[in-house]
């Protein structure tokens, strides 16, 4: 597949060129801005189901060269939505040392300093997540905004084996832990919206999910997932930091951003 960067030649501006969906409609993330908002009696809170993983679980933790990513067991499901969409992974975005601030989406225009995303497919209509990738009903993504604040011992689970990791395509095994723990306290307020992946291919077939409340991560916490690792491989003789992996808010066009609260 043709090489994809945040910044550079290669970097979101380019993207269209091998990628023409990340050129399309649907695009994600937004800047979620009050006058696009509209309460929905209708949005139910978020019901996650299996999301609480025993310790004897192996999960594994990898850096995909854009991102560091947990594979998740596909117990995990999430329930309260038309159809069953079946956990695949969860990954994060984030800013630099230098600049802390490297979430995707935005509420009018406060960029916070990460986000996590718990990247689920349709497993009621599709065999598996390659098959739903590309389908307007396909994905469904539980975005996290993520302060630097408070530790976070959730966090915590993965973020001790970061070090091992360094380098594009290393993978360490961890236990399972309580993965609801990574969540916000309420999963009753959201906004909601229709759109895309935030990485090539940028297929439009992501039911987003971005919980109103943020998380918080320590500042210690934050540093080492922003500088511990790279997104060239072991070997490569110019090590290249992997931090800024945040596409920029795309053109909202006239989607409504729905919201499941009232104030
Ligand atoms: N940011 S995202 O949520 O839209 C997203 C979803 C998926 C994704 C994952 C599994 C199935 C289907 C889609 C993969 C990525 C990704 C991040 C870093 C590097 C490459 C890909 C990002
Ligand atoms: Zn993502």
């Amino acid at each position: 597949a043709a090489k994809w960067t945040y910044t550079g030649p290669e970097g979101e501006h380019h993207w269209p060129k091998h990628y023409p969906y990340c050129g399309g409609a649907f695009q994600s993330p937004i800047d979620i801005r009050s006058e696009l908002l509209r309460f929905d009696p209708t949005l139910r809170p978020i019901e996650v189901q299996n999301y609480n993983l025993s310790p004897n679980e192996q999960l594994t933790l990898g850096n995909n060269g854009h991102s560091v990513q947990i594979s998740l067991p596909s117990k995990m499901h999430i329930s309260s939505l038309p159809h069953r969409y079946t956990a695949a992974q969860l990954h994060f975005h984030w800013g630099s040392s230098s600049r802390p601030a490297g979430s995707e989406h935005t509420v009018n225009s406060k960029q916070y300093a990460a986000e996590m995303h718990v990247v689920h497919y349709n497993s009621d209509k599709y065999p598996n997540m390659s098959m739903a990738v590309d389908k307007s009903d396909g994905l469904a993504v539980l975005g996290v905004l993520i302060e630097v604040g408070d530790f976070n011992p959730a966090f915590e689970q993965f973020l001790r084996f970061i070090s091992g990791i360094k380098y594009r395509d290393q993978r360490v095994q961890i236990s399972g832990f309580n993965i609801r723990a990574l969540l916000p306290a309420r999963l009753d307020e959201y906004y909601r919206y229709d759109g895309s992946l935030t990485t090539p291919p940028c297929y439009p077939s992501v039911l987003w999910t971005v919980f109103r409340n943020p998380v918080t991560i320590s500042r210690k916490q934050f540093l080492s997932l922003a500088t511990a690792l790279y997104s060239s491989h072991a070997q490569d003789s110019s090590p290249v930091p992997l931090n800024g992996n945040y596409r920029k808010p795309q053109l909202a066009d006239s989607r409504v951003v729905l919201v499941s609260f009232k104030e």
